[in-house]
């Protein structure tokens, strides 16, 4: 007989189906491309359903979605876990209330990552979608995107992330050439803040076409 799995296979089959759909999106929207980006969503105080490496993420399957633990190792499973599983499994253990994670590689989010590499973040205010941020009430306000320089070494990062969230609370950030880290209570949360990110990238990079 299989030993019992020490997560409930329910709560892996509703976050499966939930990484499964909004990803399809995700990737028709063409912030996926060829194969980039990794998907998660916490099933409990220990484990995360993540994104299989290397995976077409605009075709996922269920047999694409593994979990993993807290510290990122794989749980019941021979698949190999995203190579950025460490970038999602460190919010899941240090918020507990954090519930979803989204990373994509779009060209807003690429090209601003570049383009505010040097300055090491992008400053975003008076726009009225800064209030789709989880406790953001009102357009007067700022919101800073931190952009870290990337690495293969993801403890690197990992400690990088780690020390910009002591400063000062945050939904995201980018990474130099690479694409953007989102996250949320849940689901619907996080794809908010995935999007709010995106189109307000979106603005300032064609502001700074129109203001040249
Ligand atoms: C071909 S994209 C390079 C790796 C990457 O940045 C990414 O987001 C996807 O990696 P994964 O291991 O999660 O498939
Ligand atoms: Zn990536």
């Amino acid at each position: 007989m299989n030993a019992p799995l020490p997560y409930d296979r329910d709560a892996l089959r509703i976050a499966a189906a939930e990484i499964i759909g909004n990803v399809r999106e995700l990737a028709a929207a063409g912030w996926t491309p060829a194969t980039s980006s990794n998907f998660s969503r916490r099933i409990d105080d220990q484990h995360a359903a993540i994104t299989v490496s290397g995976r077409d993420k605009g075709r996922l399957t269920e047999d694409d979605i593994m979990v993993v633990d807290l510290d990122g190792n794989p749980v019941a499973t021979d698949h190999r876990p995203s190579a950025e599983t460490l970038l999602h499994t460190q919010l899941y253990k240090r918020f507990d209330d954090v519930g979803c994670i989204l990373h994509t590689h779009s060209r807003n989010q690429t090209i601003a990552s570049r383009l505010y590499a040097g300055a090491g973040s992008l400053r975003l205010e008076g726009y009225e979608l800064l209030k789709a941020f989880h406790g953001n009430h009102t357009h007067e306000t700022e919101i800073v995107v931190p952009v870290l320089p990337n690495s293969q070494d993801m403890h690197t990062l990992a400690a990088q992330v780690d020390c910009l969230l002591d400063r000062q609370p945050m939904w995201g950030y980018l990474i130099d050439g690479h694409g953007l880290y989102a996250w949320g209570r849940d689901m619907a949360e996080a794809r908010r803040h995935l999007e709010a990110f995106e189109f307000l990238l979106d603005c300032e990079l064609e502001l700074r076409k129109l203001q040249r």
